[in-house]
């Protein structure tokens, strides 16, 4: 009978989760991979096999529950996996929790100590941290025996130095915790370990990930190792996003505060919600459905069109900062949804950084080829698709010594 790994990638309307088969002498293999929508108004199950045939597409009727933290079941879920397994069996389950504080960087076995004690972060990241903890508790709560691992988003920038992470601030609010962390850590944990393995000269080098996706950001690879990031305290700041701000001169909030009389929830909506792609276009905040209607000749096109170019604008412009960071550039990474698909983007932010000596093959870019640089660019340009699934799974492994106990491939 095998054993089997769940593990859970939490968004802020979908809850992704991919089923691993564990395997003694080979890398964990992929069984399914799904989501289930957890907006009140489309509780939608989809979930495909390892070859992308489609296993299961059906909406499910949640119950409610008093809980408002973890108001739904995931009872179905664990239903519909058992029924899949041939008698496989989950033996632990692993989550991407967004903020860990300055005190979690490695994964951990979730307790309900550990659990509290990540719930007291959660002003750090208000929407990230509640919507990452509500599987861990809605599973603490239906099945109370099952292992959870939490896999932190912050871990992989501890390596960054200590003044990277310090905010011109009073010193108190360093002290209490108030300080840079980054995010989008096991997105960057698995691109630097698969440099490793497909380019070991470059994972030695100067690499900026860039990983562009709903939420965005970037990270300096030194050696493999985070050294800055454009993300800091929250999941706002940095690059432009879907429906995120970015960095943001902090008088715009005074001057929301003081002239349109703004409170918290007010702000957190806009800067969270109605800013980024989406404010700027007025139409989408997806990447792809901007893309057509920017091709309108409407005035709303015009609109879309600009959001397309600030977020490029953005993406040249922090590149930029971090290149002096590191001192020179070696190696660009493209990854997450945009990263990986938008040869547009690529095109604009790769011909905008001609002087840094990049060079970009427009053949390669067009079809997404691993190497999208050309022999002659001083600039190795890469895109790699993430797998933050997949570090979950491992750090549920070496958390949980799994493999000592796996059966064979
Ligand atoms: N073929 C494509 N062309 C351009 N953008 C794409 C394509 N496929 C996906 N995207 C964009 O990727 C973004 C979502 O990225 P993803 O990494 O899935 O984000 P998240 O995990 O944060 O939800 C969306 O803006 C989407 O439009
Ligand atoms: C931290 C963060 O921005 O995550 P996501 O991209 O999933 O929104
Ligand atoms: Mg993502």
């Amino acid at each position: 009978m095998s054993d089997v790994i769940l593990a859970f990638n939490c968004g802020s309307s979908s809850l992704k989760f991919t089923l691993f088969r564990l395997q003694a002498h080979a890398a964990p293999a992929v069984l399914a991979h799904g989501a289930v929508e957890t907006t009140p108004d489309s509780p939608r199950f989809h979930a495909v096999d390892n070859t992308g045939t489609v296993l299961a597409d059906c909406t499910w009727s949640q119950p409610d529950h008093t809980d408002k933290t973890a108001p739904f079941s995931l009872g179905p879920l664990f239903k519909w996996i058992e029924s899949h397994l041939d008698g496989g069996k989950v033996v632990a389950v692993g989550h991407r929790v967004v903020h860990g504080g300055p005190d979690f960087i490695a994964p951990v076995r979730i307790t309900p100590d550990i659990l509290a004690q990540l719930e007291k972060l959660t002003p750090f990241a208000p929407l990230h941290q509640t919507v990452t903890l509500a599987p861990i508790k809605v599973i603490a709560r239906e099945r109370p025996d099952l292992p959870q691992i939490a896999c932190f988003d912050t871990g992989f920038h501890h390596t960054m130095p200590p003044l990277a992470k310090l905010l011109p601030l009073p010193r108190r609010y360093d002290q209490a915790g108030v300080r840079r962390y980054g995010f989008h850590g096991l997105s960057y944990a698995y691109i630097s370990s698969r440099l490793r393995e497909i380019d070991p000269k470059l994972a030695q080098g100067r690499t900026i990930v860039a990983h562009l996706g709903s939420g965005a950001s970037l990270c300096a690879l030194k050696n493999g190792q985070s050294i800055e990031t454009t993300m800091g305290f929250s999941a706002l700041d940095g690059l432009m996003m879907g429906t995120r701000c970015g960095a943001l001169d902090p008088g715009v909030l005074l001057y929301m505060m003081q002239e349109e009389g703004a409170g918290w929830h007010t702000i957190v909506d806009i800067l969270y919600h109605q800013s980024g792609l989406l404010g700027v276009s007025g139409l989408a905040a997806d990447m792809r459905s901007l893309r057509e209607q920017a091709k309108a000749s409407t005035p709303q096109a015009a609109n879309a069109r600009e959001a397309l170019n600030l977020f490029a604008y953005r993406v040249v412009q922090e590149i930029g900062a971090l290149t002096a960071i590191l001192q020179g550039l070696d190696g660009l990474v493209f990854t997450a949804g945009i990263g990986e698909n938008d040869a547009a983007l690529r095109a604009e932010v790769c011909t905008a950084l001609h002087w840094v000596g990049v060079r970009l093959d427009a053949e390669a870019n067009q079809r997404h080829a691993p190497i999208i640089s050309t022999p002659d660019s001083s600039v190795i340009i890469r895109v790699e698709p993430t797998n933050e699934e997949l570090m979950i799974c491992k750090d549920v492994i070496s958390t949980l010594d799994l493999l000592a106990k796996a059966s064979p491939a």
